[in-house]
């Protein structure tokens, strides 16, 4: 086992006993949503760099549950790829912990990993032999392969284009490929490390809304992004500056918080521009216009303007 990590032994855990989080411990089995799938306690991660160690991640405390959309937001440098590796297995830890539970091969389930660059991960030379390849490799019954395979490729629309060779996909119709691999081995959480980051508005879409599924059937989405608007379906963002957590909430107080107008709300004070809907929203505000709730989309502010022309 890679120096520094930790697997989750349920039957000596102590929940409670670190200072990570709240305490919960990662959950064995199936899961629910809302289970703890991981918990990180002061989590480091040191790189040898010509002028010594480079400190990516610095004590990082965080709980990470089943079902649950995280986007992982800051600027470039800031150690949000290394996060994603942390939590797929992929980088050992400097310093801390990582625990996630047993899957069901017996070995730490950590998180698969979409990443912007498809090609790498994507070994068969049609979708259907790639997707059945993965389902051998994570040790799934062999009977049942063809028909998990069927299904995952179904549910990212890609089954009439199962026996197309792979060098004939698109750079978005690959991402959606290994997203139906994640799909097909019903993970308990996946990374998407600015998985969207080449692709046009309407793959962007097609791949958000199979992350959507993935977390409708209770996996947890670390969804990494430099894209403000795409923190719109997260239910928590948590924010990192230079290797640690700068803020974790939910992505209304991460655009509207901070009582002091958009200058001071966490958003603005880690350097972004906000989305155009939530700039609208806070102009609406200054002129004294009432807002209600916290648009982040376009279409969230056409239906508070639908409401006020019903009036
Ligand atoms: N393999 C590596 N070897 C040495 N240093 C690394 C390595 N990977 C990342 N780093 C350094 O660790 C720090 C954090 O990098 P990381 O890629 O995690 O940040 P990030 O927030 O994902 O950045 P970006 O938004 O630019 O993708 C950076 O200073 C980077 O140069």
């Amino acid at each position: 086992m890679p120096q520094g990590m930790d697997r989750f032994d349920a039957a000596t855990a102590t929940p409670g006993s670190t200072t990570a989080g709240d305490g919960a411990s990662p959950q064995h089995g199936p899961g629910t949503r809302g289970a703890v799938w991981a918990r990180l306690s002061d989590a480091a991660v040191a790189y040898a760099a010509a002028d010594g160690p480079r400190l990516a991640l610095a004590g990082v405390n965080l709980v990470i549950r089943r079902g649950e959309w995280l986007a992982l937001v800051g600027p470039n440098a800031s150690g949000k790829s290394t996060l994603g590796r942390v939590l797929a297995g992929l980088c050992p830890l400097s310093r801390g912990r990582i625990e996630v539970p047993d899957g069901p091969d017996g070995r730490p389930a950590y998180a698969r990993i979409v990443l912007q660059q498809p090609d790498a991960q994507i070994v068969g030379a049609t979708p259907w032999e790639d997707v059945c390849f993965t389902l051998e490799q994570s040790g799934v019954a062999a009977e049942t392969i063809a028909a998990r395979a069927r299904q995952a490729l179904a549910d990212v629309g890609f089954l009439e284009m199962a026996y197309r060779p792979v060098d004939h996909l698109s750079g978005g119709q690959k991402q959606r490929l290994c997203i139906a691999g994640c799909l097909a081995v019903d993970p308990q959480a996946v990374v998407f490390d600015e998985a969207t980051a080449l692709l046009d508005p309407l793959a962007q879409q097609r791949v958000m809304a199979a992350a959507a599924h993935l977390a409708q059937k209770g996996a947890a989405v670390i969804w990494v992004t430099h894209r403000l608007e795409e923190l719109a379906p997260a239910q928590r963002v948590v924010a990192l500056a230079d290797g640690r957590v700068v803020f974790d909430g939910t992505p209304a107080s991460f655009f509207y918080g901070g009582d002091g107008g958009p200058e001071h709300t966490p958003c603005a004070r880690l350097g972004f521009s906000p989305p155009f809907a939530v700039q609208v929203a806070w102009h609406l505000r200054a002129r004294g216009i009432t807002v209600p709730g916290a648009p982040i989309l376009p279409e969230d502010l056409a239906v508070l303007a639908e409401g006020v022309v019903a009036r």
